[in-house]
């Protein structure tokens, strides 16, 4: 029987929904943005920004080989995912940003991340204590049980989408070209 996924227990983060602070998650996700576009896998770049209750950033990463093996893997595509290819190698954005946090922990956080988590990554979200989850794209070609796992998984959060009026979705278009293809 297939699980029943609970939508929307995410209240918002306390930096977001306010009028006039809709300003601060803009800032967020564009901090996120840019931090993608260090990525270098030339396909998909993806960034995330951990914000705590006061609204400030506590840790930031993007999508990257492992600390001092950056030229070691391929950032080869490709549906086998096998060894040629990065899948096996990739450290993705949201674990980077909790790896390389700046506080002694990221309990109630916020993560605003350019693309909807994995599985692995909703699950170190939930380990970490990271309570709000805001996204930029949901891209509709990823694996299917490994998306359904993570819906399940973060489906006690309820990750929100961001939508803005700024340029964020041209940002987006040139950090996942792959999604233009
Ligand atoms: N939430 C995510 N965070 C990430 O950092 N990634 C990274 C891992 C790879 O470098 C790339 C996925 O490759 P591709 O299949 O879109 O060419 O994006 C991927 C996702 C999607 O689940």
């Amino acid at each position: 029987m297939a699980q029943k996924i609970n939508q929307a227990k995410d209240p918002g983060p306390p930096h977001g929904a306010v009028t006039g602070q809709y300003a601060d998650e803009e800032y967020f996700m564009n901090v996120a943005l840019l931090f993608a576009k260090k990525s270098r896998d030339p396909k998909s770049k993806v960034g995330a920004c951990i914000v705590n209750e006061e609204g400030k950033i506590v840790g930031i990463g993007h999508n990257k080989m492992p600390n001092g093996r950056e030229d070691d893997f391929p950032w080869k595509r490709g549906g086998s995912r096998g060894l040629d290819t990065k899948y096996p190698y990739v450290c993705h954005a949201e674990l980077n940003a909790i790896m390389n946090k700046t506080s002694v922990d990221v309990k109630g956080c916020t993560i605003y991340v350019t693309r909807f988590p994995c599985n692995e990554c909703a699950k170190a979200i939930i380990q970490s204590g990271i309570k709000h989850v805001v996204y930029l794209s949901k891209p509709s070609a990823e694996d299917p049980i490994e998306r359904e796992a993570a819906e399940r998984l973060l489906s006690g959060i309820g990750p929100r989408q961001f939508l803005s009026k700024t340029e964020a979705d041209e940002l987006l278009k040139s950090i996942l070209p792959a999604l233009n293809e």
